[in-house]
């Protein structure tokens, strides 16, 4: 911390250890997060007990912090941290205290300095509920479902699935919670960078390349990405090549949007792409899907989208149903919040909702990473093994070793 006599001026891992210790120590909800491209640091806080849920209509929410599982949830409720308390950060400025609320300086004056936020996150927060999985690490499990999924294409009944599997990373007691989600900040700058807390539900870090839906008063918008390579070389997105497979496959889920566009008769809306775009080491196909909701009268399009699009075929497959259906028989676990979807509500006109993608669910020592490959029926099961070994290592490397 930097003391002059007018003011103090904090540094960004000062501000998270803060955060994080405050949150962990009074086992809060809160959910802090940078959207891509962005220079700022958002904070919701919520010394709330009760965990709140909430019905998907985000029209009508307060503003806040939904997150969603992968799962369906009886009656389409979603968790919600509400904006108790909401700070946004400008990180190109200095951080200073007098411009941050009450709530904010209390956390900073009222913590430990030597605290080590993962060490309360161990002792104090009861949301370390272990993950079981038989089978969802192995290399051959994965391979053997590839090989059914092209099967089941064979016969009609998908176009193509999206199955998933698991990575075990320990965490040892040097893991710095604050180091790694910096580390996240600072090398995936076109990512949704987030965490969030929830007691006794879960405790998540990610940087997600996808979006799920976006309002910003009258604009609608939403995307198709699928397709992955490594991003090799100097200029990696001028040098790449896709191939048939790989365009098709990102081609099914622009048709999976606009067949849902299709449901709701909605005709007027504007489609780019695709181009290659850039996620941290890897390189996806992504067309952009814009509606302008005040001139095709949709005011409700986004909460409308939201329930048609989740899960889409860029997670879960096509057709939805017998996908889905493959996914909960075969998968052999439970994806969590892996594939749902996670963002801000409702904040100065905003809402800003992704695919929760690229994510890591912390234990008490250990982190549980996810990752699946979008299966089509030219698919090898070892190089589709390979691209979950890729996107894992996004946020598992950034674990083991922040400081790289
Ligand atoms: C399923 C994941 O990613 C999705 C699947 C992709 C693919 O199949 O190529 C690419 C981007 C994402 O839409 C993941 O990251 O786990």
């Amino acid at each position: 911390m930097i003391n002059s006599t007018s003011t103090q001026v904090f540094e960004i891992q000062e501000l998270l250890q803060a955060i994080f210790t405050g949150g962990f120590e009074g086992d809060d909800s809160f959910a802090i997060w940078r959207k891509p491209k962005s220079n700022a640091l958002e904070l919701i806080y919520s010394p709330k007990e009760e965990i709140q849920k909430v019905n998907l209509e985000i029209e009508s929410l307060p503003p806040g912090f939904i997150i969603h599982p992968f799962a369906d949830q009886k009656n389409q409720e979603a968790f919600f941290i509400e904006a108790e308390h909401y700070h946004r950060f400008d990180l190109s400025q200095p951080l200073e205290l007098s411009d941050m609320p009450n709530f904010l300086r209390e956390l900073i004056e009222h913590q430990n300095q030597d605290a080590v936020p993962f060490q309360i996150f161990k002792s104090n927060s009861s949301a370390s509920k272990n993950f079981e999985s038989a089978y969802s690490e192995e290399q051959s499990h994965f391979e053997g479902l590839v090989n059914e999924v092209k099967e089941g294409i064979q016969k009609g009944l998908f176009e193509k699935v999206v199955p998933a599997r698991t990575k075990t990373i320990p965490l040892n007691s040097d893991f710095d919670l604050v180091k790694s989600f910096e580390a996240l900040l600072r090398k995936y700058p076109n990512a949704f960078v987030n965490f969030f807390h929830l007691p006794k539900i879960g405790t998540w870090l990610g940087a997600s390349p996808e979006v799920l839906i976006e309002t910003k008063e009258d604009q609608f918008y939403t995307m198709s990405l699928a397709g992955t390579q490594p991003a090799n070389g100097d200029n990696p997105i001028k040098s790449v090549a896709w191939t048939q497979k790989e365009i098709e496959e990102q081609a099914l889920v622009s048709r999976y949007i606009v067949d849902c566009f299709k449901k709701i008769r909605l005709r007027e809306y504007e489609e780019h792409g695709p181009k290659t775009v850039q996620a941290g080491t890897l390189l996806h196909l992504r067309s952009d899907f814009k509606v302008n909701m005040k001139e095709t009268n949709f005011p409700q399009l986004g909460s409308v989208m939201l329930k048609l699009l989740h899960p889409t075929s860029a997670v879960c497959g096509m057709p939805r149903q017998p996908a889905l259906d493959f996914i909960r028989e075969k998968e052999g676990f439970d994806r969590e919040f892996f594939a749902g979807f996670l963002g801000p509500i409702n904040i100065n006109q905003v809402s800003s909702i992704y695919v929760n993608l690229r994510t890591a669910s912390l234990k008490s020592d250990r982190a549980i990473v996810f990752a699946g490959a979008g299966v089509t029926e030219d698919s090898d099961p070892t190089l589709e093994w390979e691209e979950t070994e890729l996107k894992c290592a996004n946020i598992g490397r950034i674990l083991q070793n922040p400081d790289q």
